[in-house]
């Protein structure tokens, strides 16, 4: 290593990017200023185009003392800043000149339990957890960790629930849902590693503002609506539909959250004899009628000022006068089919009627009704549209009074629930190895086929608020089929590298290449771009174990990027 560096000021002029210089450029640039343990680096942003990722990896390059800088974070903690400077693909624009951050380094950690973690703050409370803002010691990654006490459990009977909704979680992936990445427990409590959404509960913002809008209704409705889809297409009805359980990501689109009442039944309902009088296929029937029953309620509620009550016995009074005049006439409709509980085939002929159609409503019915005309349903699949509110990056989306509360956990790990631990690394170390064979020099043989990895991360870059992690499920997918030929079958194969005239392969692997630079916000790592920075030099890169978590490729990609000592 180089000389001691502590409590000097480093004042680093970062390379700027190649541009047009006989242009008058009005920009004025940022400054960022980094703590890092004693010492202070400036990193000066040449323009808006530069990204959370670039910035870490800038910083990452100009660091030289000791230990090995895993992310970045706000001075004062701010949670949706912390989670904003952890998504490499985000400009830095909402950062403000002279900005000072700090560096977060890796904490090593042989623990596999909920040791991984240290706990930040709480971040809500409900009936049956707490939940918990909580880094990663190695990666510096944010989750949200949601904790119940065994004993509350066992005292409410619900063990079946819990391992349940852990169930349930480990087998969906979707846009609109909150990803599980590992269950674990202790001796006295059961643990959800989540994914952190810091833009708070929909029911959180809708205090703020009072009502939405028609049109900021249908925004929140459609994303719900395909999430529910995706889970009545795998015989899961979530059942605990409300504005709380809905919460906000970074950028504004939802992803439903709590599955501490969903249930699921057969995996093909149809597998199922068409008797009526069948007691599992009747629940899952009521179940879903229930979804749809919930989203009516969501929807008015969204609308109004005030919530529509039920009646002792369970019973809504649906008239015209429950309605504001200010709603039209096609949504107060849809509100009323969604609310009909016509679920168990009296208007319905026949059971497999009533399957395909639960409440007398059916998705597509939904999805065509005259209030959803003009939604584009694979655009909002894609993220596609603009959300109505984008939560404040300056402020915290979570109820003060929650984070007042003090964290005290215990975390003894004990005897192990069966089938409660749960890890999707699996799926992870696969976008891990997809990764390390795009980005490696040397691993681009003839050999590789390119063509899935390329669609995959096209898709990825075509995604606006991408998000690594969610797509891991597509990537595992994609990786399936990018696996190396034996020898004998290279020239075989069609697609694959070996069949491409030498420019269209290198064609292939620059576009590659410039999109995982625009995916990971690191700009110089290949040797091309390295050679024009003389000070940058690439170390070879030897990843012994690849069974952890994404936070890997970002540690390889770090790694990368150490300068060699310039003396
Ligand atoms: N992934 C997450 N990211 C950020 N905050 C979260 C996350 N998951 C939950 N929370 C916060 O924690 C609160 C409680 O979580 P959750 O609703 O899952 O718990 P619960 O005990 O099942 O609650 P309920 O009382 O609704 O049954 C949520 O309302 C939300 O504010």
């Amino acid at each position: 290593m180089g000389q001691s560096t502590s409590n000097q000021e480093l004042r680093v002029q970062s390379e700027k990017p190649r541009r047009d210089t006989s242009k008058y450029n009005p920009y004025q640039n940022k400054i960022v200023k980094i703590i890092a343990n004693h010492s202070i680096i400036t990193i000066e942003i040449p323009d808006d185009s530069m990204t959370c990722g670039w910035l870490l990896s800038e910083v990452i390059r100009h660091y030289k003392n000791e230990g090995s800088i895993a992310a970045l974070r706000t001075k004062e903690s701010l949670d949706i800043l912390d989670e904003y400077l952890l998504r490499f693909e985000k400009s830095l624009k909402p950062f403000s000149s002279y900005e000072m951050l700090t560096a977060y380094f890796s904490e090593d950690c042989d623990d596999v339990g909920i040791g991984r973690f240290n706990f930040l703050k709480n971040i809500g409370i409900g009936k049956y957890s707490k939940v918990v803002l909580s880094r990663k010691k190695d990666t510096g990654i944010l989750y949200a960790i949601k904790i119940l006490e065994k004993q509350e459990v066992e005292k409410n009977n619900r063990l079946e629930q819990v391992i349940a909704e852990r169930n349930i979680l480990a087998q969906i992936s979707h846009p609109f849902i909150v990803k599980l990445h590992w269950a674990c427990q202790s001796d006295s409590q059961f643990y959800y590693v989540l994914k952190y959404l810091p833009g708070g509960e929909l029911g959180f913002h809708l205090k703020n503002i009072g009502r939405f809008t028609e049109n900021q209704a249908k925004f929140y409705f459609g994303e719900i609506l395909l999430a529910l889809e995706y889970l009545h297409d795998r015989n899961i009805a979530f059942k605990n539909l409300k504005p709380e359980s809905i919460m906000l990501d970074i950028d504004g689109h939802i992803k439903i959250i709590d599955f501490s009442q969903a249930k699921s039944s057969s995996p093909n309902p149809y597998l199922f004899s068409l008797n009526p009088e069948d007691q599992n296929n009747t629940e899952s029937i009521i179940d879903k009628t229930e979804d749809f029953y919930k989203l009516g309620l969501l929807l008015y509620e969204v609308l109004n000022t005030t919530k529509l009550i039920e009646k002792p016995d369970n019973s809504l009074e649906i008239s015209e006068s429950i309605f504001p005049k200010y709603l039209s006439k096609d949504v107060k409709n849809l509100i009323i089919r969604l609310l009909s509980k016509d679920s168990l085939g009296k208007t319905n002929k026949n059971l497999e009627d009533t399957l395909k159609k639960p409440n007398g409503i059916s998705f597509e019915e939904i999805k065509q009704h005259p209030w959803c005309q003009g939604i584009n349903w694979q655009r909002m699949l894609k993220k596609k549209y603009t959300p109505p509110f984008r939560p404040n990056l300056k402020k915290s989306n979570f109820d003060p009074e929650i984070m007042k509360v003090p964290v005290n956990l215990d975390t003894f790990e004990g005897h192990e629930e069966e089938n409660f631990n749960f890890s999707s690394e699996s799926i992870e170390v696969c976008y891990w190895n997809m990764t390390e064979i795009l980005l490696s020099d040397s691993n681009l043989p003839s050999e590789r086929t390119s063509t899935d990895a390329e669609e995959t991360f096209k898709a990825l870059l075509h995604n606006k608020s991408i998000d690594i992690t969610e797509n891991t499920t597509k990537i595992y997918q994609e990786i399936q089929s990018f696996t190396l030929p034996s020898h004998n079958e290279i020239d075989e194969k069609k697609g694959n590298f070996k069949s491409l005239s030498p420019s269209e392969r290198t064609n292939k692997v620059s576009s590659i290449r410039s999109l995982l630079k625009t995916v990971t916000g690191v700009h110089k790592y290949f040797a091309e771009d390295q050679r024009q920075h003389k000070n940058l030099e690439s170390l070879s890169l030897h990843i012994p174990d690849l069974s952890s978590d994404v936070g890997k490729m970002q540690e390889a990609v770090r790694k990368k990027l150490i300068l060699k000592d310039e003396n």
